[in-house]
């Protein structure tokens, strides 16, 4: 990362395609103003969001809309993400230090009454993402996120395979949610899963974020209830002297192979085309959404060596086993002096690469959670995987195939809820999230 905020290309390289964020803004450079940063600085961390194809708003501007804020706040709590725009904010934005996942269901109706009950909700819901994006309270607000800017909050809404039968609109239900296939390694939890509607929150700051799922429960009203939510964490930025990828609860370097938006496919294999299939879900993309428990007091026994076999990259700096840094290309021929792959064959980098998958890739964008211990102090952690690509059928469910038949990582992990959701393109201003299909 540059003074300027600016990243450069050999940097965002070697960052997750999610992950990169500015470094705050007080870290380094010129002692920053009363306040906590120059004004210089502020517009520079908007300038190279914006360069890496970011959906990012006047961040110096954002203060100044809000009665009685602060004049100007840190980077972190002044970046605000654009609500319009081709797509939902929430995918290639930068992954946030908290997220909050949740699914509703629509109240029990005939399905007209649904259909009109859920085209009033999306409208009621995006408004409200669009204003508190911005770093705008709503007008009935609980204060709970008074004084802080937006702090890269993001709304994201998506749709579950339920939503068309409610709604009387199974002719438009994409083929792609087709509900996922059994895997032997699957524990999973009904009532953790699915979902006529689901919503993906995520904020650099853990008030914003709640503020928001809170507003957007009370905006529900009658008309939908909480099916299941999840709270989750990633690291908080400005916690690396530079940016670098994520690591997860095991400790691994998690993200790096990811695709990232300067790749020349990376539109065409993480979202949905115009005039493509079904035609209101152009733009948009399917999340998969699988709660995955982490079983750590096994993992932890295990030598360091033996947990970098187990992934195929070593764990200090998340290189490949067959050499080089993050950023260097996994070799998956290469052997050592007895003839032994180096990246073993069971590996779990090795299994889920798009070489082993037919090209089969997505854009994993998830959160860490932990929801206490048991009374034997077995903790309740793991990972809130979160992918996204144009098909889940040719990107998580290959890839999940395989994992499922042969991953070193299994023994140490279990699937415990899981969603599918067509998340609809972006909403153009004036319009709101979901539009072309509720009132097509
Ligand atoms: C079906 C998809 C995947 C699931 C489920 C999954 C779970 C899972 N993964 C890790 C940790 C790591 N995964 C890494 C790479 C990686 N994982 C998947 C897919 C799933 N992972 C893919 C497609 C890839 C990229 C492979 C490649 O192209 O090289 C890595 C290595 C670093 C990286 O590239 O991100 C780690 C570490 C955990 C802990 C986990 C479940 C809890
Ligand atoms: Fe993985």
């Amino acid at each position: 990362m540059s003074d300027n905020g600016t990243t450069n290309s050999a940097e965002r390289h070697a960052t997750s395609g999610t992950a990169s964020r500015p470094a705050p803004a007080t870290a380094s450079g010129p002692p920053p103003g009363p306040a906590g940063i120059s004004r210089r600085r502020l517009l520079g961390t908007a300038g190279a969001a914006g360069a890496a194809g970011l959906a990012v708003g006047a961040a110096g501007g954002v203060a100044g809309q809000r009665a009685g804020a602060p004049e100007a706040l840190t980077a972190v709590g002044a970046t605000a993400v654009a609500f319009h725009g081709r797509h939902q904010p929430g995918i290639t934005t930068p992954m946030q230090a908290r997220g909050h996942l949740a699914a509703f269901d629509l109240a029990p109706g005939s399905p007209a009454a649904a259909r009109k009950a859920a085209a009033a909700l999306l409208r009621r819901w995006s408004a409200t993402a669009r204003e508190l994006m911005a770093g705008r309270p709503p007008a009935d607000d609980t204060g709970v996120a008074l004084d802080t800017g937006p702090s890269s909050l993001t709304v994201t809404f998506g749709f579950g395979r339920s939503l068309f039968d409610r709604t009387g609109l199974a002719k438009q239900r994409p083929v792609a949610l087709d509900p996922l296939p059994d895997f032997s390694s699957d524990a999973l939890d009904a009532r953790r899963s699915e979902g006529d509607l689901w919503v993906q929150i995520g904020a650099d700051d853990p008030l914003v974020a709640f503020h928001a799922l809170r507003a957007l429960q009370k905006a529900a009203g009658s008309a939908a209830r909480v099916r299941w939510q999840m709270n989750g964490f990633n690291r908080a930025p400005g916690a690396t002297a530079r940016p670098m990828t994520a690591r997860n609860l095991m400790g691994q370097v998690d993200g790096t192979n990811n695709p990232k938006p300067a790749d020349q496919d990376f539109e065409r294999r993480i979202f949905v085309p115009g005039g493509g299939e079904p035609e209101w879900m152009a733009h948009g993309s399917y999340a998969v959404v699988r709660r995955i428990r982490m079983l750590l007091d096994d993992w932890e026994k295990l030598p360091d060596r033996e947990q970098e076999r187990v992934i195929g990259r070593r764990k200090a700096d998340g290189a490949p086993l067959s050499g080089g840094t993050e950023t260097t290309e996994m070799d998956l021929e290469k052997t050592d002096a007895s003839g032994a792959l180096v990246i073993p064959a069971t590996a779990h980098a090795r299994i889920s690469a798009p070489e082993s998958n037919g090209g089969a890739a997505m854009l994993r964008r998830p959160f860490s959670y932990h929801d206490g211990f048991d009374r034997d102090g077995v903790p309740d952690a793991g990972l809130l995987f979160v992918c996204w690509q144009a098909d889940p059928l040719t990107g998580f469910v290959p890839v999940q195939r395989k994992l499922d038949r042969g991953d070193a990582l299994s023994r140490f992990i279990r699937h415990e809820s899981s969603g599918l959701y067509a998340v609809p393109g972006g909403a153009a201003e004036g319009e709101y999230v979901g539009q072309r299909l509720l009132e097509s």
